[in-house]
């Protein structure tokens, strides 16, 4: 059954597979009578070619009905190709009230997919998603995320068919060393230190039966380990590296996403911050508050100064995700600013991807910080779905801004009640405590932003950091360059001269001018003709670094958002078909073989199938608990497989991160997010 190249671990073998067609037909779940009655109504409306009208075994008393269902024919509407969107855009629109689930299942489009004659990986930005309330309470992450089972499975050897032999560990600081030699490499923190070296032997694991280094298919097979740099590319790099250890290239560069609920005030606070740390001319400043007034919004004049970047009118940025930088004391800060809305969580799911840090802004006000946090039953707040989604993308660190405490005096109670409430979802989301800071800040009149409060009924209690100690507290992400090329599009520009220039964050490896390259999907060979940071030539881009990269031989019209530069030794995986290891989150009826979904990973969106449940995981130890399971349900930690529509650009979570990490959509909300464990490339 297996595809080529596509190996599965031992815990997933093939024979699972063999009776396919009688999947449907086996024995119910006795343990789970409400599970089972659901994949019944769904079986039975999928035979009718009609909506299910299933029992929610998350939230037990509503029924719902489903408006996508698994099937046995695979004829699921929308699976041909090009899936509908209900084309709402409305920024500020409030969720929709709950009301009636069954209704808005019902009437709720499927996510959009690329339309006929769109390049395979449309932009984020043009993807809008309708107002779908959830079903369900927000799952809580009172099990291990996904990054935790693989750790965990890895660090059990004995009886966990996931372990690699130890003879295939190698540590990322081994590998740079062999390739770089005496190289000073900058030590990634401990934490992250433990992650790599425990993530890496499970992509073995997870990904061949053999023990043998994962096939890596048709083009790409050699194991990432034999790469080696160009001599005179690795000699740059060594030197980069070099300078950074020693402390002569200036301030790192810290990649912070801003997420929140919509109206939490994250324009606005970035806006000011921006203003008061000289980024802005008051000329500009002016302008903003005139505009903003003339259009009626006094009140969103700072909010408009970070949202109307001339920058981003005249590049015409092709992820909706605002990005500008700013330098505070410490750090020389790249801003991802996502909108809070809950039909941009795509946007900020390719703002996430690329970040080392997220701002968490939440509303304080009374009414306001409810709103936000309020679960599917009171309307569906996106604090709760940014915060699962920025950990599961891989972000460690964040500082929770409690914003708009002017309206209720300062008050100290407020703020301790907010965090009372929330830090105990962040810490079952995945963060921990000691890498989350908590402060309050007043975005229009720039209380606590640079300085310390001057309001006396704010400086009376608040003594702790101010927003720019909360971001020069954060780490930039460790550079390991040992890897070959990989850079996700998020920009495509055409030069004047008709030449394409692609922007993006290097994911891996490294390139100047010069540097042979191949644009996937499309085989688009080129040549790097240079390279600009921040609107600057430089000499060298490295993993970590967000480019604009010039390029000769590549035609502009050929490249979008979600395709990958690398190079033509090494090229990406183009996949068809993955495995992820994910956590089920907030779905309003069990995930069912055959339902149509939208994959979300690096700055690519792409129409896919969950074309198997190949099991369910014991989420602590990562042992298979039932193989080829009926249905997923709410908080469950799985494995499936995911059939894309088109080619995608994909590589195993042990191998990238940044490019391994999988967001799964429907109708509008994350169903489950995970890591990639098994590719399966186009022929
Ligand atoms: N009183 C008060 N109002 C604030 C504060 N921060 C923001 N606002 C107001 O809240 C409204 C929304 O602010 P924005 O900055 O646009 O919110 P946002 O989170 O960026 O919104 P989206 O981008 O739509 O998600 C504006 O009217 C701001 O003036 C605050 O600390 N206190």
């Amino acid at each position: 059954m297996a595809g080529k190249g596509y190996n599965y671990a031992d815990d997933f073998d093939d024979d699972w597979y063999a009776d396919e067609d009688d999947y449907y037909e086996e024995e119910e779940d006795a343990e789970d009578p409400e599970l089972a009655a659901a994949v019944q109504a769904a079986k039975k409306a999928s035979a009718a070619g009609k909506p299910a009208q299933v029992a929610n075994p998350a939230s037990k008393p509503a029924p719902a009905k489903a408006s996508q269902t698994g099937q046995k024919a695979g004829a699921a509407a929308g699976s041909s190709g090009g899936l509908a969107s209900n084309g709402s855009t409305s920024k500020k629109t409030a969720p929709a009230a709950n009301g009636s689930a069954l209704a808005l299942l019902l009437s709720r489009p499927a996510e959009p997919g690329p339309k006929a004659g769109q390049h395979p990986h449309p932009t984020a930005d043009r993807e809008t998603f309708p107002l779908t309330p959830p079903a369900a309470e927000a799952f809580r992450f009172d099990t291990p995320s996904p990054d935790d089972a693989v750790i965990l499975a890895r660090s059990k050897p004995s009886g966990a068919k996931a372990a690699t032999p130890a003879s295939s560990r190698i540590t990322p600081n081994q590998e740079v060393r062999s390739r770089l030699g005496d190289l000073q490499i900058q030590e990634p923190p401990e934490a992250d230190r433990a992650d790599e070296t425990d993530a890496r032997p499970m992509s073995h694991a997870a990904a061949s039966t053999s023990g043998q280094p994962h096939d890596r298919g048709t083009t790409s097979k050699r194991p990432l380990r034999e790469y080696e740099a160009e001599p005179d590319l690795a000699r740059a790099v060594q030197e980069a590296l070099a300078r950074e250890a020693a402390g002569q290239a200036g301030k790192a560069l810290l990649h912070l996403v801003v997420l929140g609920h919509v109206d939490a005030g994250k324009s606005t606070l970035m806006g000011r911050l921006l203003h008061d740390l000289g980024h802005v001319s008051q000329k500009a400043a002016h302008k903003a508050e005139k505009d903003a007034r003339a259009a009626g919004k006094g009140s969103f004049a700072w909010a408009w100064l970070l949202d109307e970047r001339p920058e981003e009118r005249a590049r015409g940025v092709t992820v909706d995700v605002a990005s500008t930088f700013f330098e505070t004391p410490a750090r020389l800060v790249r801003l991802l600013d996502a909108p809070g809305h809950q039909d941009f969580v795509p946007n900020m799911i390719a703002g996430a991807a690329q970040a080392d840090a997220a701002l968490l802004v939440v509303d304080g006000s009374v009414g306001g910080f409810e709103a936000g946090f309020s679960d599917s039953a009171g309307g569906g707040g996106q604090t709760r779905e940014h915060a699962q989604l920025a950990r599961s993308l891989g972000i460690e660190q964040l500082a929770v801004v409690v914003t708009k405490l002017d309206t209720c005096g300062f008050s100290q109670e407020r703020f301790e009640q907010v965090k009372s409430i929330l830090q105990p979802f962040l810490k079952l989301s995945g963060f921990r405590e000691a890498q989350t800071s908590w402060l309050p800040a007043v975005g229009p009149t720039g209380e606590n932003l640079i300085g310390p409060p001057v309001e006396p009924a704010l400086a009376g209690w608040w003594h702790g950091p101010n927003l720019v100690q909360a971001i020069d507290g954060f780490k930039p992400t460790a550079r390991d360059a040992s890897k070959p090329l990989r850079l996700p599009v998020t920009d495509v520009f055409k030069s004047a001269r008709g030449g394409a220039a692609l922007g993006g964050r290097l994911a891996g490896g490294a390139l100047k001018a010069g540097t042979r390259i191949l644009v996937q999907p499309g085989n688009h060979a080129g040549t790097v003709k240079s390279v600009e940071m921040n609107n600057t030539a430089v000499p060298l881009a490295m993993v970590g670094d967000t480019v604009d990269v010039a390029l000769n031989g590549i035609d502009a019209a050929a490249v979008s958002a979600g395709s990958m530069l690398c190079l033509p030794q090494w090229p990406v995986p183009l996949v068809s078909r993955f495995e992820a290891r994910v956590v089920v989150l907030e779905v309003a009826m069990p995930i069912l073989k055959g339902r149509q979904v939208s994959v979300h990973v690096h700055a690519a969106v792409e129409a896919a199938q969950i074309s198997r449940l190949v099991s369910v995981l014991n989420p602590k130890t990562g042992e298979v608990m039932k193989a080829r399971p009926r249905a997923l349900a709410k908080g469950q930690t799985a494995v499936l497989e995911v059939t894309l529509n088109r080619q995608l650009c994909l590589e195993l979570y042990t191998d990238y991160r940044a490019l391994g990490r999988v967001a799964i959509r429907d109708g509008g909300r994350t169903i489950a997010v995970g890591v990639v464990t098994s590719l399966s490339e186009a022929t």
